[in-house]
């Protein structure tokens, strides 16, 4: 499929002029260091991954940035994330750290930026003012849409309460070991869009056995089969590898389909596991 053809998402944000619609299939950039970034993304971009997820927490944003300015796709047929980090929450702070973003990206506007956790019990921290100072930043017109990530459903409920305002997307920790179906759920009645992070579950579900019997049926690879799973559900997915062989695998998934037996088969795999810290486990330290 060539890369003007993939599959987007419409987000609740954007207007009449501006239909803002997220590529499904994205390049996951954790772990991957400021000087590896650059390299990495050029990779990605040749391999037809038109989505970037980055973070402040990252470090990587500048490299990130390199790639997307040495690229010759037009900037439209890109999709770029990034997220505020957890010490950045203060309306001043994320005001700053939101403006040294776009300048290591080097970008005059972001697709998406996201809460990168709630945050809920840290001291000091407040959920709603953290989303009033996100509205602002929309508002200012430099994002395209705002969202929030490893959100519960109570935090959910709590933000669109106080503002009225829906994120337009919630990342979080999702995959065949870990399918979040209650909050895929309520993502779905409130128009909220479910991103997938560690959707390979860090490489885990690579080897296991179903996984591995699906893949061999079709005569693709464990990691096609995982990513397929996440779009037939309607997922945005966001597969990491600084590998550039896995890196063409991963984005050549639209040749095959999973049918509902194979889909039914991971679906069972789920056994609620997290790879990735749970929401309540990452908190601001406690002064003193
Ligand atoms: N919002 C949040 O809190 C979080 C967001 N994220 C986002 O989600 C992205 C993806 O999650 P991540 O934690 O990186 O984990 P993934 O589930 O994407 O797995 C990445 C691991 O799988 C390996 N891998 C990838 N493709 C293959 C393949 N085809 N064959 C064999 N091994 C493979 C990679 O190794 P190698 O690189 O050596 O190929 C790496 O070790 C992150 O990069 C980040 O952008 C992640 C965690 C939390
Ligand atoms: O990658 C991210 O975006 C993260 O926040 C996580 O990796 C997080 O630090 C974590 O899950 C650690 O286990």
């Amino acid at each position: 499929m060539s890369p003007h053809d993939l599959p987007t998402l419409r987000l609740l944000h954007g207007t009449s002029q501006d239909v803002v619609s997220i590529p499904q299939l994205g390049f996951g950039t954790y772990k991957i260091g400021p000087s590896e970034a650059e390299r990495a993304v050029t990779r990605a971009l040749e391999a037809g991954y038109r989505h970037i997820d980055t973070a402040q927490m990252y470090g990587n944003e500048a490299g990130v940035g390199r790639a997307l300015a040495a690229s010759s796709i037009p900037r439209e047929q890109l999709w770029v994330t990034s997220k505020l980090d957890n010490p950045n929450h203060a309306r001043e702070d994320a005001l700053t750290s939101w403006e040294a973003s776009m300048e290591a990206l080097g970008l005059e506007v972001l697709d998406l930026f996201l809460v990168h956790w709630p945050l809920a019990h840290s001291p000091g921290i407040d959920l709603v003012d953290t989303w009033r100072t996100m509205i602002e930043i929309l508002e200012s017109g430099r994002v395209r849409a705002i969202g929030v990530s490893n959100f519960q459903a109570e935090h959910l409920r709590t933000i669109i309460e106080a503002t009225g305002v829906s994120p337009a997307v919630n990342q979080i920790e999702l995959h065949p070991y870990l399918t979040q179906r209650p909050l895929r759920e309520r993502h779905a009645e409130l128009g909220v869009i479910t991103q997938s992070w560690s959707p390979l579950g860090r490489g885990r579900l690579l080897k296991d056995p179903v996984v591995a019997s699906v893949a061999a049926g079709l005569g693709v690879t464990p990691a096609q089969v995982v990513i397929r799973w996440h779009l037939e559900h309607g997922l945005v997915v966001i597969p990491k590898t600084v590998d550039p062989h896995r890196m063409a695998v991963n984005a050549d998934v639209w040749s095959f389909e999973l049918d509902a037996a194979a889909m039914a088969a991971l679906d069972a795999l789920d056994r609620g596991l997290r790879t990735g810290s749970h929401p309540d486990r990452v908190q601001l330290p406690h002064p003193g």
